[in-house]
């Protein structure tokens, strides 16, 4: 489980956040939606460790996370993923791989790897440097490198942004995936007609609060709130 207690956060002394409570479980998608700026990017970043926390608290399965840095979370199993910055550039996806399982000797490598070669259709590029693949591609690797370290919490920030409806669906699918692995997911997006659809529970951020908190079929359903915050025009 990922939780937010009473959370407060921003940049340097800037807050965002306001008293923000989530909560995330395993086998299921939480998606945050919301309007330009309201907020939804700074609570992953607050959850991931990069974002400043003014007040409130943090938990990352049954650890109080609130005061550890970035590097400890993701040693954790928190995973999070951002459509830039997200892998090495001048390697190949294999050795994009191989960084994210350093830990691995090489017989554990190849389970490893074949494994979540299952799971992550980038069979093909693996000798490809990162830098050649699209968007889709390079955030397809950074899920890959997140499940071959063990990742089990993912935050996926704005993952089909720029992408084409197709790439945008396969990214989604596989988000669904993750899911029925058991594994805990927060989606943010701006697209929260795609998010809310495949998402099991919702928080609606407005201006750095929580506007909404419940099922996400509800909010997609939710005419007022649809129309108001999220652009979902209903016939
Ligand atoms: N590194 C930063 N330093 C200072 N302010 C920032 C920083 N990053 C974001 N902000 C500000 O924080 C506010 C919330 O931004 P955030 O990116 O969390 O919103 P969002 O809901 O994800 O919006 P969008 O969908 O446009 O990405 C905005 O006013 C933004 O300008």
């Amino acid at each position: 489980m990922i939780a937010a207690k009473s959370l407060n956060a921003g940049y340097g002394k800037l807050q965002i956040l306001y008293e923000v409570d989530l909560e995330a479980r395993p086998g299921e998608i939480t998606a945050v939606v919301g309007p330009n700026g309201s907020g939804k990017s700074t609570l992953l970043k607050a959850i991931a460790g990069i974002a400043k926390i003014f007040g409130g608290r943090v938990y990352i399965g049954d650890r109080d996370a609130t005061k550890m840095p970035a590097h400890e979370r993701a040693r954790l199993g928190l995973a999070y993923l951002q459509q830039t910055k997200n892998v090495f550039q001048n390697l190949t996806v294999l050795e994009n791989l191989r960084m994210a399982a350093y830990t691995l000797d090489a017989e554990r490598f190849r389970d490893k790897l074949e494994e979540v070669l299952e799971i992550v259709p980038i069979k093909p590029y693996l000798n490809r440097p990162a830098r050649e693949l699209s968007g889709g591609w390079r955030q397809m690797v950074a899920v890959a490198m997140a499940l071959m370290r063990d990742a089990r919490y993912f935050l996926f920030d704005e993952p089909t942004a720029q992408l084409s409806p197709k790439f945008a669906a396969d990214i989604l699918t596989l988000i669904q995936k993750l899911r029925d692995m058991g594994h805990t997911i927060i989606l943010a997006e701006q697209n929260a007609k795609k998010a809310l659809e495949i998402s099991d529970k919702a928080y609606l951020l407005v201006s750095g609060r929580v506007n909404y908190a419940g099922p996400a079929g509800d909010l997609l359903n939710n005419k007022e709130l649809g129309r108001l915050y999220l652009g979902l025009v209903k016939p």
